[in-house]
């Protein structure tokens, strides 16, 4: 069976073509600065790989390039869209409907849409993904893989609100997290690591990329997480500012004369790191910019550091523990400086970072001391395969398509 992995970000749709019997990709790739003049189109396996210099207005039109550079020309990897047998989609939100992966059918879009306020960035460029592939391979199975059914077992003192009850019974207003899928396959691949049953341990996982979130995850089941009702919640990030006063709310309505929906905006994409270094939202030129001196830049890689270091301490307090901290995604598995800022001054509570190995670079690995009493581990996240598997479980039982089974 093949199947095709759609990965749609705020301005990004990330995409994976697997063979599930011979366990190969056939094709991969990412068009980033989706909408922007400077988008562009990767495609190609590591060796093979292009960089394709591509107009896209909006997901749909990202969508019609990759179904393009996958059946014609040098970049081709299947002969027509035929021989693609199903379709995984990444959603962010699943809200109170979904606890688990399903097939796509009329309903489930219908409640993906519902949902997008909930997920402003990322379920309606999903959507967008959804119906470019309704119209491009009619008929073909398609299963939604929701980043929120993870943080489905966290129990009700963590995902309530302190806010009148009657708010949760009439609008289901309470934490869902986000990420899910990276955390749930962080959490395997480090348990596989160590060598010792998921069951046994107590976990904190980091996805630090340019949406940022951590869970605690106590004997395989997720106990808490910092995104909230939407991803705006939690850890300061790329563009949104996480966690603040809900008061400022308010203040900067009235003072800027700004709409919710404005205010909204402002904090999910001009915050974060770009709201506080006025440089960009990506780490990279931040850490540039604070190396040559810049203040805001420098308050900025601090504030971002401390904030994931206070999440290290409630988790720590919420689970009695920890055994290890996995970090994941662009900043976790890339960035050896931020990663020295947040462990740094840890030592009392066990947690020593190796800052020899934290320079190395390379797949799955330990970068704590020896003598540490908790582990520090970087993991790769892979959420395509998470999704090619979900996606192969349910094509597979639900309608029987001929294929292999989808080993680890
Ligand atoms: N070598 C690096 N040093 C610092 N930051 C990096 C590095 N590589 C990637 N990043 C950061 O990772 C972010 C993207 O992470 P990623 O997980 O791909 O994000 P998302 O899926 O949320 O778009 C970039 O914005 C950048 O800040
Ligand atoms: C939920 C979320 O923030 O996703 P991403 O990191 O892909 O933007
Ligand atoms: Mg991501």
């Amino acid at each position: 069976m093949n199947v095709l992995v759609i990965n749609a970000g705020s301005s990004s749709l990330k995409y994976r073509l697997l063979n599930v019997e011979r366990q190969e990709v056939l094709a991969k790739g990412i068009c980033e600065r989706v909408g922007s003049q400077e988008a562009f189109h990767k495609h190609g396996l590591d060796d093979n790989e292009r960089v394709i210099d591509a107009q896209m207005a909006d997901h749909d039109e990202a969508m019609a390039l990759v179904l393009e550079s996958l059946t014609h020309g040098p970049t081709a990897a299947v002969s027509s869209l035929d021989e693609i047998d199903a379709i995984g989609h990444r959603i962010v939100q699943g809200g109170k409907y979904f606890d688990r992966s399903v097939l796509i059918d009329d309903d489930v879009i219908a409640k993906i849409d519902e949902l997008a306020e909930l997920a402003p960035l990322h379920n309606g460029a999903a959507l967008m993904g959804i119906r470019a592939c309704q119209k491009h391979m009619p008929g073909k199975p398609m299963v939604a893989v929701f980043d929120t059914s993870f943080f489905q077992t966290l129990p009700p003192k963590a995902y309530m609100y302190p806010l009148p009850y009657e708010l949760y019974e009439k609008y289901a207003i309470r934490k869902y997290g986000a990420h899910g899928t990276s955390h749930r396959y962080i959490s395997e691949r480090a348990a596989s690591f160590l060598d010792e049953p998921l069951e046994d341990l107590k976990l904190i996982t980091c996805h630090i990329g340019n949406g940022c979130s951590m869970s605690a995850i106590d004997h395989g089941v997720a106990v808490d997480t910092s995104m909230g009702l939407t991803p705006l919640d939690g850890l300061m990030m790329g563009t949104r500012c996480g966690a603040i006063d809900p008061a400022i709310v308010p203040f900067v309505m009235e003072h800027e004369n700004l709409t919710g929906a404005e205010v909204n905006d402002l904090m999910n994409k001009k915050s974060g790191l770009l709201g506080i270094s006025g440089i960009s939202n990506d780490l990279r030129s931040v850490r540039e910019a604070s190396e040559n001196g810049d203040e805001r830049a420098m308050l900025a890689y601090d504030m971002y550091s401390n904030s994931i270091k206070k999440y290290i301490g409630q988790y720590i307090a919420v689970m009695g523990g920890v055994d290890a901290i996995v970090l994941t995604a662009g900043v976790g598995e890339n960035c050896d400086k931020m990663r020295r800022m947040i462990f740094s001054g840890l030592q009392p509570l066990g947690i020593k970072i190796d800052l020899e190995k934290n320079k190395e670079r390379g797949g799955e690995r330990l970068i704590s001391t020896d003598d540490s009493e908790v582990q520090i581990m970087i993991i790769p996240t892979d959420e395509e395969y998470m999704i090619a598997r979900d996606t192969f479980d349910i094509v597979h039982e639900k309608i029987g398509v001929e294929g292999g089974v989808f080993v680890d």
